[in-house]
């Protein structure tokens, strides 16, 4: 088992990752309510269990307070658990749940898909979608501990671990040049799942990503926005296809034209739109809107974009990629984003 410990601000974070990692939840003290998928039943004993609609769909306020219902029903304290079973909506929305119950009662991720395991599952953001865009409502808090117990990825498709390769590959392209170069050499193995890559892949996106939050947890630093590269236009395209597109797909498509734009805007080294292209294909991941196989209703994604949490004014803070395993913040106006936009998205 691999373990991490990190202090975020004012909670002490532990994570375990190795096949077995959910036997953990024997030692809770207090009682468990389980939240997971309705397809997804974890072989798991609680005192509660709440199956819930899992997907896009299902990161809704309504969701999110009928867990909060159930826990009220149930006579929960603040002193017990929710155990947030599930892919990383079913983390947000249950997440999201547990911070506003009673102002918070302690929560646990397990992730069941590698997108959870090596980015919802850690960091704190729970959320749900709002007015058309992407994570409108939602909230920072820390579970206390992640489990990520690779036995759950058995089952998943490769189509879904493509789909969270899609973060490593942002962790690899703008903090982690080792990655990079690990990726490329091992992505035979990585997409055959064999347990000794997929246990690298994880770490080091565990190890890359609470550094990065444990220095600036609420994204008031211009130091977390990293975490969020191909994000704008990927929650864009999320939105402007009515939430069709899977998040996985949409930022790796994101990852490709927020790229573009750092290069034409003079930011970019030569050749890192190429590498990027490249990591990318190499997972069969999506590098143009084509690929998508979605209708985008362009107007539907700009407005979305506007709501882009990184704005401040009239500009969108972006994290953009200079080298590969390096970045840097760039205040780029907002007219001047939509225009690249429209360009990305194939608007006039
Ligand atoms: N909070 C954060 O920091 C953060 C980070 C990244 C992404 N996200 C959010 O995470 C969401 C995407 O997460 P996702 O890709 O896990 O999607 P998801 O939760 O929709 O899961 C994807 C699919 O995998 C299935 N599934 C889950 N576990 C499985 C298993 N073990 N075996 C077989 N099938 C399984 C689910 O039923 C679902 O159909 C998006 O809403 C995105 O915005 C949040
Ligand atoms: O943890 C973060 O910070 C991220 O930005 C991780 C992203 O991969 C994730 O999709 C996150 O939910 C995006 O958050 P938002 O603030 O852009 O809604
Ligand atoms: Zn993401």
């Amino acid at each position: 088992m691999i373990e991490f410990r990190e202090k975020v601000c004012c909670s002490d974070v532990s994570v375990k990752v190795g096949r077995g990692a959910l036997r953990e939840l024997e030692s809770l003290p207090g009682r468990k309510c389980i939240v997971h998928p309705k397809s997804l039943k974890p072989d798991v004993k609680g005192d509660l269990e709440i199956a819930v609609e899992d997907g896009e769909k299902g990161k809704d306020l309504r969701n999110a307070l009928e867990i909060v219902d159930k826990l009220l029903e149930h006579d929960f304290t603040r002193g017990d658990y929710l155990v947030a079973v599930g892919g990383g909506t079913v983390l947000d929305v249950a997440g999201f749940s547990a911070s506003i119950f009673m102002r918070g009662l302690n929560l646990v991720n397990v992730p069941t898909t590698l997108l959870g395991m090596v980015d919802a599952g850690i960091g704190g953001k729970t959320g749900v979608n709002y007015g058309k865009a992407k994570n409108m409502i939602g909230t920072f808090y820390q579970p206390s501990l992640i489990l990520d117990d690779l036995s759950f990825l058995d089952t998943l498709p490769t189509e879904e671990l493509r789909r969270g390769l899609a973060e490593v590959v942002k962790y690899a392209l703008v903090l982690d040049k080792e990655l990079y170069d690990f990726l490329s050499l091992n992505h035979s193995s990585v997409l055959n799942k064999e347990e000794s890559a997929l246990e690298k892949v994880i770490s080091s996106s565990v190890r890359d990503k609470l550094a990065v939050v444990a220095e600036d947890e609420r994204e008031t630093k211009g130091v977390r926005i990293v975490l969020n590269f191909g994000h704008t236009i990927g929650h864009a395209i999320e939105a402007g296809s009515d939430f069709t597109v899977p998040h996985g797909l949409a930022i790796s498509v994101g990852m490709v034209c927020e790229a573009k734009i750092a290069e034409e805007m003079g930011y970019a080294e030569e050749g890192v739109v190429e590498d990027v292209l490249w990591l990318l294909q190499l997972f069969g991941l999506p590098i143009s809107l084509e690929q998508l196989n979605a209708k985008i209703d362009v107007e539907k994604a700009l407005i979305a974009m506007t709501k882009d949490k990184k704005r401040r004014g009239e500009e969108v803070l972006l994290p953009f990629p200079t080298r590969i395993g390096n970045w840097r913040g760039v205040r780029v106006p907002l007219e001047t984003l939509e225009g690249f936009a429209k360009q990305c998205l194939g608007g006039n």
